[in-house]
């Protein structure tokens, strides 16, 4: 009525899902998103708007839609949603992941491309990841000397949780020094923060309740985490601070580069330790999760499937014959190796709804109104596997990937595991680089085998919930060395 005696013409929202009166559509979501949205999205199409208690969500679940939202409205959804958790757990966003768009958060993501990210950068590390991937090896190469378990018989998971951990931590922090600084440590505070940023709790969809937070027990629990996060990173920085005090500072790593920036006076917006925090756990905690799940998906896609596992497993050991161990350069010669990773990124989207971002003003997409202050959610795992785009889209086969130029840096929009835009995801180099020389070792001196003579089809492959979703019942797997 109001619309009518004003004489404005009603804009055409995008279709939603009848949802409850308080809840919106809250209970229609499962603890796995993306799966609960494509089936919405099978109904309402690859543009909806949807209600998460307060909070309204748009969701794009199509190349063609994707395509329009990054390429038109890039700006306009070039921020996130502030949230709770996100300032309790990150250091009140002054990180790259959950800062609001503007200088601060431009400045930061040049500090860790510049310094860290870049492809010569991370060229540059080479050396250690190779230092890194023998100490998995030396991990594996030890479960198989028995030592209490089946001969063999090795937790993959939480070897290639240790491994990505470790990379990613050598770069930004430098090699742990003192003990108790581990994966498993590390590991503990993260996992929890992980759900909680999802932007998936109760406290997230209705901002103008805050006490329910209080009620529910996650203003606690948030402020738990952020208290031994700090401590966490604390210690990092006083490591370093110490050791350059001592004049062993050689900007090793990048707390030391960025430590080196703030003494000499780190441009107008300055770098206070605070951001120095932020910036670096942000890094690690981007870079150990994605990088391990997708290693994850990839031993148990192989594993279930022993006719790609034998193909890549033969060109690995063909160009690298003879060597002690598979090095970057042997990696250039890898096609399959390539193929397969994309294809896991493909079937197993790390993060299978990206990051949300929330809009900074209104706009049209397909031809529907999004107003200002929407949430964006883009389902990137719905979208590689539209049967519009891809052939048998729920099969595992890298063949797909071979001659096809169908690249994953965000242009190619049926494919978009590290988003697209100004907020994508700027470490793919690292990513890629930690994924494959990693990934080429462990087929390279190892067989792979499933433990208790279960059949490859019954492994169980489900996700557990999160911003990254790994597998929910960790890999464990008896390794073969190849030469006894
Ligand atoms: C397979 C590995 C990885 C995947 C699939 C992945 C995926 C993503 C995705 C989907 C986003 C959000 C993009 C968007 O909003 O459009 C993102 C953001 C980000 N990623 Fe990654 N990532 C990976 C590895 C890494 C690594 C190794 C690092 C750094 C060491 C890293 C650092 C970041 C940062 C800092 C952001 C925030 C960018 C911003 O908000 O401007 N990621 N990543």
């Amino acid at each position: 009525i109001k619309v009518l005696l004003s004489g404005k013409t009603q804009l055409r929202l995008p279709p939603s899902p009848p949802g409850l009166l308080l809840l919106g559509n809250l209970h229609q979501l499962s603890s796995l998103p993306h799966r609960s949205l494509l089936d919405l999205s099978r109904k309402y199409g690859p543009v909806m708007l949807i209600r998460m208690g307060q909070v309204p969500a748009l969701i794009v679940s199509s190349a063609d839609a994707a395509q329009e939202l990054f390429k038109t409205h890039d700006l306009a959804i070039s921020t996130r949603p502030a949230s709770k958790a996100a300032m309790k757990i990150t250091f009140g966003a002054r990180n790259i992941s959950f800062a609001p768009y503007g200088e601060r958060w431009r400045h930061a993501k040049k500090l860790a491309v510049v310094h860290l990210l870049s492809l010569k950068r991370v060229l540059s590390l080479q050396a250690l990841r190779q230092e890194e991937v023998r100490r998995m090896m030396e991990r594996v190469a030890a479960a198989c000397a028995g030592g209490g378990r089946p001969r063999g018989e090795v937790e993959l998971s939480e070897v290639l949780y240790e491994y990505a951990n470790a990379t990613v931590y050598h770069a930004a922090a430098g090699k742990e020094t003192k003990e108790g600084r581990t994966a498993a440590r590390f590991r503990a505070m993260i996992d929890d923060g992980s759900v909680l940023l999802g932007g998936f709790q109760v406290d997230d969809a209705f901002p103008a309740l805050g006490w329910l937070s209080a009620i529910t027990g996650t203003d606690a629990k948030l402020d738990r985490i952020g208290r031994r996060i700090d401590e966490f990173l604390s210690g990092i920085l006083q490591e370093h601070i110490e050791r350059a005090e001592q004049g062993f500072n050689r900007n090793e790593d990048f707390v030391d580069v960025l430590l080196s920036l703030q003494r000499d006076g780190a441009g107008d917006l300055g770098l206070a330790e605070i951001d120095i925090k932020a910036i670096t756990l942000d890094l690690i905690a981007a870079g150990t999760d994605t990088s391990f799940v997708s290693l994850e998906w990839a031993m148990a896609e192989l594993v279930r499937n022993p006719r790609a596992m034998k193909k890549l497993q033969d060109e690995v050991r063909q160009v690298a014959d003879g060597k002690p161990m598979v090095v970057e350069e042997d990696v250039d010669q890898m096609t399959y190796l390539k193929a397969v990773i994309k294809e896991v990124l493909r079937l197993h989207t790390p993060a299978p709804i990206l990051v949300p971002r929330e809009t900074m003003s209104s706009f049209s997409l397909q031809g529907y109104h999004v107003p200002a202050k929407t949430r964006v959610i883009v389902n990137a795992w719905a979208i590689a596997r539209d049967p519009k785009s891809w052939e048998a889209p729920e099969e595992f086969q890298p063949e797909r990937f071979m001659d096809n130029a169908v690249d994953h840096r965000g242009n190619d929009f049926l494919f978009i595991p590290f988003g697209a835009g100004r907020r994508m995801c700027p470490g793919i180099n690292f990513a890629m680089a930690t994924i494959q020389i990693a990934l080429a070792n462990l087929l390279y001196h190892f067989n792979w085998e499933l433990p208790d003579g279960l059949n490859p089809v019954d492994l169980d492959m489900s996700e557990a919930p999160g911003l990254t979703t790994p597998k929910k019942i960790p890999l464990r797997l008896i390794a073969v060395p190849k030469d006894p």
